[in-house]
């Protein structure tokens, strides 16, 4: 039986991209979709097509009836939000939109357990961004020491990037990095050290000409090994790690997060 899909932000540079994959998918059936400024229109419609059959909603709660999965690539201002309305509803969420903290997603975490649903969270869904995450956590167990640059376009509204807050909140399993001087005590303005989360300090560029990359650099004694994601222009990289958490969360009960860089690499 096919997993019935709602794709949150369908009419958005990534939502298209997976609402398109995910009407080719032969497993999966796209059955509605949220946009505000394509409300009560054909989802084919909305994007200048032929009609395909697949309502566009305003909000998020009119679409959900009969869906098992909603896909939200909507924004930071929305996600919290999104999510819970789905999990209220019995439907099993795929979080690409960034914003949600960790300590939001143990809260989620108690909801969706509570609601018996799952919650596949991915700060980035490409494969070379979960490849960096395994390959950070692995330098994190011999190098103690690391900051984080998160590089995006001027235009992203939310800063850290879910990339790079998932990349620090995932680091911190293995402790908070070693530092000789608390950032505290820092001298002059000590934003210029950037943000904390969780224990890692975190430095957001917005300029034209990025997409999106994220660099992790790890200091060690008289050396540092550097470890650096780019992003290219397009949303398809995106979307074997989302169609392959559309296919996972059902079987999930609470929050899960981040790809297996196997599974996903089967996947592509
Ligand atoms: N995890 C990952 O791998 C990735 C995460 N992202 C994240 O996904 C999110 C979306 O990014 P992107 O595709 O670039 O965004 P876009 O701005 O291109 O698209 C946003 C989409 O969401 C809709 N939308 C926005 N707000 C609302 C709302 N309040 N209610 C209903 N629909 C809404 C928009 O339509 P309308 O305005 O008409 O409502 C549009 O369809 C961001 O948070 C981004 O950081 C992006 C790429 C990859
Ligand atoms: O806002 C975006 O555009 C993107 N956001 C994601 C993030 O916050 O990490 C990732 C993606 O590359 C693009």
């Amino acid at each position: 039986m096919s997993v019935r899909v709602c794709v949150s932000g369908a009419t958005g540079w990534t939502g298209r991209a997976v609402a398109a994959a995910v009407i080719e998918a032969p497993d999966l059936e796209l059955v509605s979709a949220v946009s505000r400024s394509a409300a009560g229109s054909d989802l084919g419609a909305a994007w200048g097509q032929d009609t395909i059959g697949v309502p566009v909603h305003g909000r998020l709660a009119e679409a959900l009836d009969d869906v098992d999965v909603v896909v939200d690539y909507t924004s930071h201002e929305t996600i919290r939000a999104h999510t819970i309305q789905a999990i209220e509803h019995g439907v099993h969420v795929v979080v690409g939109s960034s914003g949600l903290s960790a300590r939001d997603l143990e809260e989620i975490d108690e909801v969706a357990r509570m609601a018996r649903v799952g919650v596949f969270a991915g700060g980035n869904f490409s494969l070379g961004a979960t490849v960096l995450t395994q390959a950070a956590l692995l330098a994190a167990q011999y190098l103690r020491t690391w900051e984080i640059v998160d590089y995006a376009s001027q235009n992203k509204p939310d800063a850290p990037s879910g990339t790079a807050r998932e990349l620090a909140e995932r680091l911190a399993e293995h402790g908070p990095p070693t530092v000789d001087r608390p950032v505290a005590d820092t001298g002059g303005h000590v934003e210029a050290r950037g943000a904390t989360v969780a224990g890692t300090q975190v430095h957001s560029l917005r300029l034209p000409s990025y997409e999106l990359a994220t660099e992790v650099i790890f200091g060690g004694a008289d050396e540092r090994l550097v470890i650096r994601h780019e992003s290219g222009h397009s949303a398809e990289k995106f979307v074997a790690g989302t169609l392959h958490a559309i296919r996972s969360v059902p079987g999930v009960i609470g929050v899960v997060r981040g790809l297996d860089p196997d599974a996903l690499a089967q996947q592509a």
